[in-house]
């Protein structure tokens, strides 16, 4: 079938797409590397004439148009469901909002939101009439499906994702096409410098490794490091079924580490729902079949991720109390980033058959004026929230060691706990863990 006509019936400037937004409307703009670049620009210059106007996206990779020219934030009310530096940043002067997110619930919160106008990035379209969502699966499906007025913005530079649900548009689904202006290539994450004590951490996480196990990695230079060190293992037959995809899968499947040959769902495909990384990761993606992306209701939820065995997710943290809460997400009323889908994993890992659920940090932290802070606390802060429960969290890994939390009572978690910490916490702790009565005559100190 010809699409063309169809298409240029469609086709309309960025100009004329900003127009279809109304003052209090609810605007999706993109998630993650995905960004409606000339939709937002063409938005912006029409501040003066709109109030209230509600964004929506999701993890902020750019600083939109619309954020710039309202430093008041009396026209254009920004929201991101999983906050990156630039929302931090823009948080730290009001001008960003986050909305909370269990990310496998993606879907169901959709079902209920206002989208009056999206500005869905895309591929350019195919033979069969579709758009691709590209690196960005994720919740692109639904937030689509709840729009009012769609606009897709076609970036030609953009890989063509393949994927396993949801992962494309059709033409017939579409209200208006903007062409990109610049068609630019995906912004590039930086490369994150690596420290000796992620090194020594991403060693201790490589000690719970095994041959078919199912990896998901998340976020920072630790998870990165592990890629590192699994694409110079021995290790077999890994399987991928996670979140983010990034650069290092793609050392380890040039490695030969990567076969998924011992995954019991989706066998042989690398399973996610988001990329990001560097142009190595977006050329290795597109039309790539051995990558399969899908709807984060699919990827992230803990019962499908159940369905593999030995699932071995290894996500960050912020601080982890004596008691096992983990806080990932904020920190004394800071918004870092978000809950996103690390109780997802976390949970998923605990149910699949020879899983591992592995929190990793650093045991302590340098502040601005130089003092150093154990990451290992006490009791949580007011304000930090707590971003998987104790009852679920299981390893916990420091450079000072690893540490399964998993059925283990209130006293073995302290001394377990106490264990890993930076040694010049340690007595400071064992004391708020006797008052806390948590620590028995029999706990010990081992270093
Ligand atoms: C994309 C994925 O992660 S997929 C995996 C599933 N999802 C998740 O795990 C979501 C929750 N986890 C996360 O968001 C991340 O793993 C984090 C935030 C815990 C760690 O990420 P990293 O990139 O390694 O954090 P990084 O060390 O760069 O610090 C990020 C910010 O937190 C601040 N920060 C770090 N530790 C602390 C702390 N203990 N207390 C207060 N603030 C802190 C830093 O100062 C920095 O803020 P700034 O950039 O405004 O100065
Ligand atoms: C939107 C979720 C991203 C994350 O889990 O980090």
């Amino acid at each position: 079938m010809d699409y063309i006509a169809e298409y240029k019936s469609k086709l309309i400037t960025a100009e004329e797409a900003a127009k279809l937004v109304k003052s209090g409307d609810w605007v999706q703009m993109g998630e993650f590397v995905m960004q409606p670049k000339d939709c937002d620009a063409a938005l912006a210059k029409r501040k003066d004439e709109l109030t209230d106007v509600k964004i929506r996206l999701t993890t902020m990779s750019w600083l939109p148009e619309v954020c710039k020219v309202d430093p008041e934030r009396k026209h254009f009310i920004m929201n991101d469901w999983h906050f990156s530096g630039t929302s931090r940043r823009l948080m730290d002067k009001n001008l960003c909002s986050y909305i909370p997110l269990t990310y496998h619930e993606a879907r169901s919160l959709y079902q209920d939101l206002d989208v009056d106008v999206s500005f869905q990035p895309v591929t350019s379209i195919d033979k069969n009439g579709f758009f691709n969502f590209s690196t960005s699966n994720s919740m692109a499906s639904y937030s689509t499906k709840q729009a009012k007025k769609l606009v897709v913005e076609v970036n030609s530079s953009a890989p063509v994702c393949l994927g396993g649900l949801g992962e494309s548009i059709h033409i017939s689904e579409v209200d208006y096409i903007v062409e990109s202006s610049t068609n630019s290539k995906l912004v590039s994450l930086p490369e994150l410098p690596v420290s000796t004590v992620d090194q020594k951490i991403a060693a201790l996480v490589m000690e719970e490794m095994m041959d078919g196990a199912c990896i998901q990695l998340g976020i920072g230079a630790m998870p990165n490091t592990v890629g590192a060190l699994i694409a110079q293992s021995d290790l077999k037959d890994l399987g991928v079924h996670t979140e983010m995809l990034c650069d290092s899968f793609v050392d380890m499947y040039e490695a030969g580490k990567i076969t998924g040959a011992k995954k019991t769902l989706d066998k042989g495909k690398m399973v996610y729902t988001f990329a990001m990384g560097s142009d190595k990761l977006y050329n290795f993606l597109d039309y790539n079949p051995v990558c399969a992306s899908y709807p984060v209701h699919y990827c992230n939820d803990p019962y499908i991720i159940a369905q593999n065995n030995n699932v071995v997710a290894i996500n960050n943290a912020l601080e982890v109390d004596l008691y096992g809460q983990v806080a990932s997400e904020a920190s004394a009323g800071r918004q870092i980033s978000g809950t996103g889908g690390q109780l997802d994993f976390i949970i998923g890992a605990f149910h699949s058959q020879g899983g591992k659920p592995i929190i990793a940090l650093s045991s302590s932290v340098k502040k601005s004026d130089g003092s150093l802070v154990s990451r290992i606390k006490p009791g949580l802060s007011p304000g930090t929230i707590v971003t998987v429960p104790r009852s679920i969290t299981s390893y916990v890994i420091t450079e000072y060691g690893s540490f399964n939390l998993k059925g283990k009572s209130t006293w073995e978690r302290a001394e377990g706990l106490i264990n890993i910490a930076h040694p010049a916490f340690r007595d400071e702790l064992v004391k708020a863990a006797e008052d806390a009565k948590i620590w028995l005559r029999s706990n010990k100190l081992y270093a």
